[in-house]
């Protein structure tokens, strides 16, 4: 299958510091690869280089086959470019925010008509149309910001921490709208640090720590490369609300010969590579001191523990 994107080797300072050290990975046509990674990993800069925004200073980055800096006007018609920070008149209506937009592409007339009405609808914005964009809450501006980007018909669509503080209905509407320019074969690249985001948009991944790619491929693929696996025991009574913290807090059960137990959710998790064996242990000491067990089962590897793996930090802690 052809390659969309392909960057080798990219590196980038401000000021004499790194920001990219060395950047690599390959996204291919009509997939969504998530770039994943804490604040300051690299992931903005990442996707400047590539819409054309900033120089790097070394590397190889190339969009359906072609070098960027050689070929920078056809590789822009081809990128559309969803930045962080939101960029529109607040007293326009959506409407006239696109077509100002639209009338920057060099799109015109009927057919700007025609395109405004199709990025609305994908988005789901068309009833909203005429409504001054200062009415909006955030996630809705961060949606015609995308309709924005979408008016020109890109083949590649590069969205920079897309859902960052929006409410959960215009966060449903980006995925449906992501899902849905996938099928047209559209190829999306997504910055975030929400791994569950990844794991439920993303076919690829790069994760991404101090400027350099940690892990990187298929989304099973790194799970089952880099993810340990772990065994969640949850306790009926009133052992559930200390987990809560509802209670003084008390040592959990542990099964003997694995790590200590750590808090997790409504109970304790214990990581392993036998994870049947820490079954049965911790089975054992429930029983042993009459602890009546509402869930104990083995945790499917995550981007969570993936990321804990290679960085020895949690990316919510970073
Ligand atoms: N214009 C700039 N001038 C100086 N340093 C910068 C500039 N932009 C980014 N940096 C630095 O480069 C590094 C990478 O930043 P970048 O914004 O690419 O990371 P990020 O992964 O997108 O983070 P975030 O999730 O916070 O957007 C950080 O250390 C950041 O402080």
């Amino acid at each position: 299958m052809s390659k969309a994107i392909t960057i080798a080797g990219l590196a980038k300072s401000y000021e004499g510091k790194p920001a990219l050290r060395n950047i690599g990975f390959e996204v291919r046509e009509g997939s969504c690869f998530g770039l994943l990674g804490p604040n300051g990993a690299g992931k903005s800069t990442t996707m400047k280089i590539l819409s054309g925004l900033l120089d790097p200073d070394r590397g190889d980055v190339r969009v359906m086959g072609k070098e960027l800096r050689r070929n920078a006007a056809e590789i822009r018609e081809k990128i559309g470019y969803v930045p962080q920070s939101i960029t529109l008149y607040e007293k326009l209506s959506a409407y006239d925010n696109l077509v100002f937009f639209g009338e920057m592409y060099g799109v015109r007339g009927g057919e700007l008509k025609r395109r405004i009405a199709d990025v609305l609808g994908r988005v789901g914005l068309a009833d909203r149309a005429k409504d001054a964009v200062s009415s909006f809450s955030g996630g809705m501006k961060r949606r015609v910001n995308i309709a924005a980007a979408l008016l020109h018909r890109p083949r590649v669509l590069i969205m920079d921490e897309p859902t960052v503080g929006i409410d959960p209905q215009s966060r449903n509407h980006i995925f449906e709208m992501i899902r849905s320019l996938q099928k047209e074969g559209v190829t999306v690249l997504y910055s975030t640090h929400y791994m569950e985001e990844v794991e439920s948009l993303c076919d690829e991944l790069a994760i991404i720590d101090h400027g350099e790619v940690i892990a990187s491929g298929g989304l099973g693929e790194v799970l089952d490369r880099f993810g340990s696996q772990a065994v969640y025991l949850e306790l009926n009574g009133p052992q559930e609300s200390q987990a809560q913290g509802q209670e003084q807090e008390q040592e959990p059960p542990a099964p003997a010969g694995f790590d200590r137990p750590e808090r997790k959710d409504r109970g304790w998790i214990v990581r392993t590579n036998s994870p049947l064996e820490a079954i049965a242990a911790w089975a054992e000491a429930c029983k042993a001191k009459s602890l009546p067990v509402k869930q104990l089962e083995i945790v499917r590897p995550s981007l969570e523990t993936v990321f804990l793996s290679l960085t020895g930090t949690t990316l919510r802690d970073t």
